[in-house]
Parts: C-alpha cells; sequence; structure tokens
C-alpha cells in the first residue's frame, strides 16, 4: 500500500504494528558495495528506543535488530534489505478501554474512520513505534551518505517555551558529544538540566508536553533537490510532517523571514575559489529554488504535547456515546528526547534519495 513506502530511488517500505510480533523495514535501491556496519544500525536505534530512561516511556524494548537479506560479508549487495525488530514487552491489557472508547487527540477515531478496523493494542501501527524501522533504514542511508562526506547533527532545542541558545560555532562533532552528555538531547548543558526538570514535572503531573528539534546538514554538495514538486525542502518537510505528533516545519529562516526586508534577508555571495560560491549569511536554509546551494541546510520541527495524559477527560465512544477516559500504560511526557534520532533518519533517507536522483541529473 502505497501509504507505507517512501522515497523514489531509494526507497523504503515499513511493516508492523506496536503489539504485534515485529516491525521491520524493507531498504530498495541501496547501491550495491556500500559497508554496512551493523553496530552503527544499532547504536542508531539505541538512542529511539523506549525504557532509556526516566523521562521517556518506560516500556522496555531492546530493539535488537536482524538483517534478514540484502547484505552479504559486511556489504550491500544492491538486493533489497530486509531488517526486522521482534516486539518484546507489549502490555495489552493497558488498551482493553481504548477498544471502544477514543482517545482525545490520538488516531484511535481517524483509524475506525478509514478502515472500519483498527488494532487498538497500543495504537497499533499508529504507534511511534513504526518510528524504529525508518531509523533502522535511516542508519544505511547515513552509511551512504557518510560515504560522500555528507554529515547531519540534530538536538533539541526546544521543551515547551525552554529554548537552547544558538549554538553555530560549534562544530557538529562537538556539539555530538554535548548532545550525548545528558537523557533529553540537548547540546546546550545548562538548558538541557532546565528541559530535564521541566519534563520530570509534567510527568509526575500525568501531562505531556512539546518540543522543538534542530538539525542541519553539513557537506551537502550543491545540485540535490528537484526544481517543481520535489523541491528539497518540500521532500524535507513531507519527511518531518510524516513523523508522528509532527507539527510544524520550517527551514532556514523560516516563519521569521516573513517579517524581514529583501535587504536584510538576501544571502550575498562571496567568492570561494574554485569550491562554488558561499554566501555571506544563510537566511536560505541552503536550498534555493528547491536546489541544494552547498551551504549547511539547516531545519527545525515542532511537535505537539502527545495525547495520552493521566487524566480524566471527555471524548465519545465507538456508538457516538459521550465518555470518559484516562490514560494507562507507559507514554512519554515529551517526545522529543527519542525523536532527535527519528528526524536525522528521515533527513538521512531524503538525502539519500536525491544524491542518487541527481546522478541522473547531467551528462
Ligand atoms: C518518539 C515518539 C514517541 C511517542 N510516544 C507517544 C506516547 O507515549 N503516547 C502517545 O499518546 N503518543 C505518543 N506519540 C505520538 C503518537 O504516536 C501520535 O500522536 C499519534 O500517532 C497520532 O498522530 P498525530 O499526533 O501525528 O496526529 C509519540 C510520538 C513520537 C514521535
Ligand atoms: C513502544 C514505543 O513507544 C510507544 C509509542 C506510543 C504511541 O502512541 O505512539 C505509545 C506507547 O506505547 P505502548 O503503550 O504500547 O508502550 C509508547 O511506549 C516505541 O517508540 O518503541
Amino acid at each position: 500500500m502505497a501509504g507505507n513506502t517512501f522515497g523514489h530511488l531509494f526507497r523504503i517500505s515499513t511493516f508492523g504494528e506496536s503489539h504485534g510480533e515485529a516491525i521491520g523495514v524493507i531498504v530498495d535501491g541501496c547501491p550495491a558495495q556500500l559497508p554496512i556496519d551493523l553496530d552503527f544500525i544499532q547504536s542508531e536505534l539505541d538512542k529511539r528506543r523506549p525504557g532509556q530512561s526516566k523521562i521517556t516511556t518506560q516500556r522496555k524494548e531492546s530493539d535488537t535488530v536482524q538483517i534478514l537479506s540484502g547484505i552479504f560479508e559486511g556489504k550491500s549487495t544492491g538486493t533489497p534489505i530486509a531488517l526486522l525488530i521482534p516486539n518484546e514487552d507489549h502490555r495489552s491489557k493497558d488498551y482493553e478501554h481504548n477498544k471502544t472508547v477514543y482517545r482525545p487527540s490520538h488516531a484511535d477515531y481517524t483509524y475506525d474512520a478509514k478502515y472500519g478496523i483498527r488494532d487498538h493494542r497500543g495504537g497499533g501501527r499508529s504507534s511511534a513505534r513504526e518510528t524504529a524501522a525508518r531509523v533502522a533504514a535511516g542508519a544505511i542511508a547515513k552509511l551512504l551518505l557518510k560515504h560522500y562526506g555528507i554529515n547531519i547533527f540534530a538536538h533539541v532545542s526546544a521543551v515547551g517555551t525552554i529554548n537552547a541558545p544558538n549554538l553555530q560555532p560549534l562544530t557538529a562533532e562537538e556539539l555530538l558529544a554535548q548532545r550525548e552528555e545528558n537523557i533529553v538531547r540537548c547540546a546546550d548543558p545548562a538548558t538541557a538540566r532546565e528541559m530535564i526538570e521541566f519534563i520530570d514535572q509534567i510527568r509526575k503531573d500525568g501531562d505531556t508536553v512539546g518540543g522543538k528539534i534542530s538539525c542541519v546538514i553539513q557537506n551537502c554538495p550543491p545540485g540535490l533537490g528537484e526544481p517543481v514538486f520535489d523541491k528539497l525542502h518540500a521532500e524535507l518537510g513531507k519527511a518531518m510532517l510524516s513523523i508522528n505528533a509532527v507539527h510544524g516545519f520550517e527551514y532556514g529562516s523560516g516563519f521569521s523571514g516573513s517579517e524581514m526586508r529583501g535587504s536584510e534577508h538576501n544571502d550575498i555571495f562571496l567568492t570561494n575559489g574554485d569550491q562554488g560560491p558561499k554566501t555571506l549569511t544563510n537566511f536560505s536554509g541552503g536550498i534555493q529554488g528547491g536546489i541544494s546551494n552547498g551551504m549547511d541546510i539547516s531545519f527545525t520541527v515542532a511537535f505537539k504535547p502527545v495525547a495520552t495524559i493521566m487524566h480524566n477527560q471527555q471524548t465519545v465512544n465507538a456508538a457516538g456515546e459521550a465518555a470518559e477516559i484516562k490514560g494507562k500504560g507507559r507514554h512519554d511526557p515529551c517526545v522529543v528526547p527519542r525523536a532527535v534520532v527519528i528526524v536525522e533518519a528521515m533527513a538521512a533517507l531524503v538525502l539519500a534519495d536525491q544524491l542518487l536522483r541527481h546522478r541522473a541529473s547531467q551528462l
């Protein structure tokens, strides 16, 4: 079904439900002979894994990835790569009440409206558990991008109204080291401490809070992206908005650009030897006309406070009658700490696809 696939030349299809046997992904179009480091794929999954700290859902999954096909003697063979992640810790009794009663702002009602049948256990296919499959596939895309020297780095830039300062002078390596020092995955240590304390309080209140993730793609060559519909920022926007609970996407100057004058906003070109021009500022976010210009690609993704809260709420049931519901089970009070690697994975999948498409654009 088309709704479960993503990408054109570097393509993925994911499958599985949160409380089924397993989730997984088939990656099609990965060029042959790419060295595939299984430990790297696993380390990416470990960053998304539920149960990783006190500020995430307490469901305990090892998210151990199994490779079923497409890799031989440590390299891709050019055939479909199938990856499987068994589910180990589902607790479906927490969802009994959810069989007929709709959780406000989750996907229970809309799945019923669309299909007339729904695996209510853990939200089934609508659960963010599906994003483990994307992270596994994204790790392969990252390995392809690494081969071309392209790096992707994301971190938590806001939780509620707590915002991280601009960390621009730091290199991606420095930011990554600082991000991995704390459980919220914000690269600024002082802000990280404040965010962790706040999420912990929200958790104790049985509530949830939203946040933002900012991402930068470095060393992307100019020329990636298609000129009309599949513009690079349109592809990134679609990829980000396809992640559960994402409500906003902006690149470069984003919404704040609408408050500026052209004389402030234009990115002045500078000579740069035989490297192709650079720009003095980067309000374009590294993309002009839907095509990368060689500067850093930067964007921010906004996540809502997720639906399941431990409070009594008014709702309706499948028969259309008034009902009450209170969240049960193990949930994320704030999803951004685990979503950092999902954002990076989706960005990597877009870039890998555009890289392959770019190779068909000139003689
Ligand atoms: C990493 C991650 C973890 C999530 N964890 C939860 C959760 O524990 N409880 C919940 O109600 N929603 C959670 N969500 C959000 C739901 O999956 C999402 O809200 C649901 O599929 C409805 O889709 P929508 O919010 O995009 O409309 C999570 C999302 C992400 C990205
Ligand atoms: C299992 C994961 O997160 C889940 C995402 C999720 C949701 O509604 O999206 C709800 C919870 O599901 P459950 O009650 O089945 O544990 C989270 O734990 C995961 O990310 O791997």
